[in-house]
């Protein structure tokens, strides 16, 4: 091969596959609560930027503790937490949202007060912000609730609210806990296409805490199983169906084999208590 042409094929290759960015390493962390609950036996574990990356496991095997861990929303009791690098601890560094499974709004306030609460915290001057709420909204399809009251929403547009609350600081990683879990199935399928759709034009990275199998599937590049007594990582799944995946997906033989693969896993999990 002459060199001109090995070098345009090494540089095709480069921008093929661009190396792996890490978005977050958790190094060694674990997690003893101050009344003496083991939560999290010592965690390793990588998630690149770009990932869409869940977490699952039983009742009880520190799904939240870890989530919250990476949002610096809890200490880690021995071990280190890297975001792009640099320590957790360094919160200003990383621009993060956390999603919880309430929408958890303001009730007297209407929709665009909702969503421009975290820039108003941040004290983003007022034409700034509204122009960022309205790209939120925009993107969780609510344009024309702007003014609404969150009772006027139903429990699907209330959590698309709370989306869109978590988008407005234009966020590099979402971390979302069950944030659908208490919505009926056709919502849910409907969020879960809605998010998938967002975390490829937005670019985020994704960790995503759920008990559901097949929404672990359907949204998930990897599965991170955990298991109880005491909360650990017990494998790391790749689920690599190609993207964009729509709601045939969830009817495809492939489905049914991840589907087998997690419910086998997840039920030795459940099962595989060490205290
Ligand atoms: N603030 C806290 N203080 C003491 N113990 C806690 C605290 N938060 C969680 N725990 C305990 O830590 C363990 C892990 O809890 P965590 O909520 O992280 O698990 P989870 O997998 O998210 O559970 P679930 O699926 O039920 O939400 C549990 O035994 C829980 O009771």
């Amino acid at each position: 091969m002459n060199s001109s042409l090995k070098l345009t094929v090494m540089s095709d290759v480069r921008s093929a596959n661009p190396p792996p960015v890490p978005a977050i390493e958790v190094l060694s962390a674990e997690k003893i609560y101050s009344n003496g609950t083991r939560a999290l036996l010592p965690v390793n574990l990588t998630i690149n930027q770009g990932e869409f990356v869940t977490l699952l496991g039983p009742s009880g095997c520190g799904k939240s503790t870890l989530l919250k861990m990476v949002a610096g929303l809890t200490e880690s009791s021995d071990g280190k937490l890297l975001l792009w690098r640099r320590d957790s601890r360094e919160k200003a560094q990383v621009p993060l949202s956390f999603v919880f499974q309430e929408a958890t709004l303001m009730p007297w306030s209407d929709v665009q007060n909702n969503v421009r609460l975290p820039l108003d915290l941040a004290g983003v001057p007022r034409a700034e912000a509204n122009t960022r709420v309205s790209e939120a909204l925009e993107l969780v399809g609510l344009s024309k609730f702007a003014k609404v009251l969150p009772r006027e929403l139903s429990g699907g547009m209330q959590m698309r609210v709370s989306i869109a609350r978590g988008l407005v600081t234009r966020p590099k990683l979402l971390l979302m806990d069950e944030p659908f879990g208490a919505l009926d199935e056709i919502t849910r399928n409907k969020l879960d296409s809605d998010l998938l759709r967002l975390w490829r034009e937005q670019g985020l990275t994704v960790v995503f805490v759920t008990h559901s199998i097949h929404e672990a599937v359907f949204l998930s590049q990897r599965v991170i199983m955990m298991a109880a007594r005491p909360g650990r990582v017990v494998e790391d799944i790749a689920i690599t169906e190609p993207f964009p995946r729509n709601e045939d997906f969830r009817v495809t033989p492939a489905f049914s084999r991840y589907a087998k693969q997690l419910q086998d896993s997840l039920l030795q999990a459940s099962q595989s208590g060490m205290e």
